[in-house]
């Protein structure tokens, strides 16, 4: 039997069939499902998609998207499904929450990447999954109105899995990322209406080319016994939908060092081969250097540099605070942003002065810095405070927290290293004058940390976010609290910290009622 190549470049019998999606399998009408054999399948899969990963997140459109289109079970039962590696037309209906179109075909949903609401596209057909199918984007039939390709700032944009939006309009990515914290408080925190504010409007980055300062392109080994005569890598990153890298030359999302940077280092590797048996990812960070144009330190001219040594020290400025950290470690990859995104930080931690008077807020005497990474809040926002302390897991990142809260003259905070529940344990301040500030990784908080904030009981909480789902998630959790039922949201919106992609980092301020 002859094979073709799948979607992740493994091969397939060309003509394998795949057996109709059961009927039962589908939500009924009532977007409810009938017996126990459904409700315990989709349990399994609500527990899958409380993880907050791409897979669950995506899982959760297409059953909202297929629950949308009652019509479509009468379709399901008789339709046939389009042969693996056919070219098929689909119509477009909605950008899921992880930027890949969705369009409705024979009752089935197909996720289609590169596409957006209102276009007709060509694509090929890869594989029927359970939920849903698969397919590679191969042209544009009949472009989208929100369609406009002349913003398409990439050549390798349709191939590489880094960005999905450079066709849409930046305003247009804006109210798309709303949507995306909207829908992840609707179906990822369980809670009665009414209790949410309305989503406040997506805060964009001043740059939307040009702004990561951090590139992590890798390549994979030689099959065996090292890089033999013509043999390279590509260097790069995956293929969409695929496990092969895409060999790049440029990413223009990159700031001007980290460009020239990968430059050098691809060029640098594809000399060196024969130092590598195994595959390897590069790093590629800015750092950057202040020169004073005169005594006075007022002006200065910045040189960038780009760093590839993980442990090297690596310098960043916000407004005029100075940060070293690792250049293996975490810091923020978008620098445009930060002077806005910290002030909105330093802002929303300000405690009310009285209940009666919402508007009127002052400093909080304490600050708590959970998940704390190398102290940007705790710099930027911790001088009006008596006292901070922040918590991290990473020893290097703490290390380097107490150094930048040193050098920019932040005297009264301490630092652990440590899981984040570590940090009540030596808080000797009430919670009622503190604002309380968390930044978990993307898998968000775990429930003994909540556990201990609810114990703890800060006035203000302010809880910034890489995965606003599992930040919807946490925060049913804490609403849902004994305690945490006394804390009213105040507020719920996005920042744009990856310009052309689907991420959103989401922030939620809550209050403590008197
Ligand atoms: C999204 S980063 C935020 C860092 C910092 N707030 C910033 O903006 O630069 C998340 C941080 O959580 C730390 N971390 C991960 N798991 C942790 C845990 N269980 N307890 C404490 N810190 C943790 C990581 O080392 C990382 O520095």
């Amino acid at each position: 039997m002859e094979s073709a190549p799948s979607g992740n470049g493994t091969t397939l019998p060309e003509k394998r069939k795949f057996r109709q999606p059961r009927a039962e399998q589908q939500p009924s009408k009532k977007g409810r499902f009938d017996n126990k054999k459904q409700q315990k399948q989709a349990k399994k899969a609500k527990a899958k998609a409380k993880e907050g990963g791409t897979e669950e997140v995506l899982g959760i459109d297409i059953k909202n998207f297929l629950a949308s289109h009652n019509d479509a079970e009468a379709v399901v039962e008789n339709a046939e499904l389009p042969e693996e590696f056919s070219e098929i037309e689909l119509e477009v209906e909605e950008l899921s929450s992880t930027g890949d179109g969705l369009a409705l075909h024979g009752g089935r949903a197909y996720v289609v990447p590169f596409s957006i609401p209102g276009d007709r596209v060509k694509v090929k057909v890869i594989r029927h999954q359970e939920t849903h199918s698969v397919v590679d984007f191969l042209s544009v039939v009949r472009p989208s109105p929100d369609r406009d390709d002349s913003l398409i700032g990439c050549k390798y944009f349709g191939s590489c899995s880094g960005c999905q939006l450079q066709m849409l309009s930046y305003d247009k990515q804006l109210a798309h990322k709303k949507r995306v914290v909207e829908k992840a408080y609707e179906h990822f925190a369980d809670l009665p209406e009414g209790i949410l504010p309305p989503i406040g409007d997506t805060i964009g980055s001043p740059l939307q080319y040009n702004y990561r300062t951090k590139l992590t392109p890798h390549f994979d080994g030689p099959r065996k016994g090292g890089f033999q005569g013509d043999q390279k890598p590509e260097i790069g990153f995956n293929l969409k939908g695929q496990r092969r890298v895409l060999d790049i030359e440029d990413c223009p999302i990159g700031v001007d060092s980290v460009r020239e940077g990968f430059t050098t280092s691809r060029a640098d590797v594809l000399n060196n081969l024969g130092k590598y048996k195994r595959g390897a990812t590069l790093l590629l960070r800015e750092s950057t250097k202040r020169i004073p144009d005169s005594e006075d330190l007022s002006t200065f001219t910045e040189k960038k540099l780009c760093i590839t040594d993980p442990k090297a020290t690596t310098t960043e400025y916000v407004d005029n605070f100075k940060f070293d950290s690792p250049a293996g470690a975490f810091f923020q990859n978008n620098n445009s942003i930060l002077p806005t995104f910290t002030a909105y930080i330093r802002d929303n931690l300000s405690l009310p002065v009285s209940s009666q008077a919402e508007s009127n807020t002052e400093p909080p005497k304490y600050l708590v810095d959970a998940y704390c990474g190398s102290g940007l809040f705790t710099v930027t926002c911790g001088s009006a405070v008596q006292k901070a302390i922040g918590v991290d897991i990473s020893p290097d990142s703490i290390a380097y927290a107490t150094r930048n809260a040193k050098e920019n003259g932040i005297t009264n905070a301490t630092f652990i290293a440590g899981t984040a529940e570590k940090i009540f344990g030596d808080i000797d301040f009430p919670g009622s004058k503190a604002s309380c500030i968390i930044d978990p990784p993307r898998k968000g908080c775990d429930e003994l940390f909540l556990e201990q904030l609810m114990v703890f009981k800060p006035k203000r909480i302010v809880y910034v976010s890489c995965n606003v789902h599992t930040q919807a998630r946490d925060l049913e959790y804490i609403l849902k609290h004994e305690t945490g039922q006394k804390y009213k949201v105040d507020s719920i919106r996005g920042f744009d910290f990856f310009p052309q992609t689907h991420h959103v980092e989401s922030v939620a301020v809550l209050t403590l009622a008197d």
